[in-house]
């Protein structure tokens, strides 16, 4: 029987600032899907709820604390598996930016963009689908 990979579950966070600019990160180069843009986030960890998950990566990644009952689930979308990794499903969050000082720790670059910008951003394929859904719901 044909062995078939477990699928990792990616969070990520669609954060507003609330006057129509939303926050990309570029991937540094060294890594998978490098010098794309995406939203923050990662993936989940075994035994972790994704909301918890999404918390521990905005904190990893930006350096904010956001609220899970703040999060409103906006979109998912998955693929199969690409050169040898398993496939993923990334849920997509939406929240609002409440003006904490942001930071890129784990490297990359941030952006605040509208949607026009986003959509012209290099994404990996799984972005072009959520931000789709993210701003068609708006
Ligand atoms: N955070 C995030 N990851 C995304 C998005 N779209 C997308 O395809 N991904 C992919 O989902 C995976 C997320 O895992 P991660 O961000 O924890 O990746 P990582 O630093 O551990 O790198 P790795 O893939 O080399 O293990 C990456 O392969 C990433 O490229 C997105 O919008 N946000």
């Amino acid at each position: 029987m044909e062995k078939i990979p477990t699928w990792t579950c990616v969070v990520a966070l669609a954060l507003s600032d609330g006057r129509g600019q939303w926050l990309m990160q570029r991937r540094p180069d060294d890594k998978h899907h490098g010098g794309l843009w995406e939203f923050p986030g990662g993936k989940v960890e075994t035994g972790e709820k994704p909301r918890d998950a999404l918390v521990r990566e905005i904190d990893e990644e930006l350096g904010i604390t956001i609220r899970k009952s703040d999060l409103m689930p906006v979109a998912f979308a998955e693929e199969g598996a690409v050169e040898g990794r398993p496939p993923i499903v990334i849920l997509l969050y939406r929240s609002l930016y409440d003006g904490s000082p942001l930071c890129a720790r784990e490297g990359g670059e941030l952006g605040w963009f509208d949607p026009q910008g986003v959509a012209r951003l290099d994404k990996p394929p799984l972005d072009i689908s959520l931000t789709t859904q993210l701003f068609e719901k708006l």
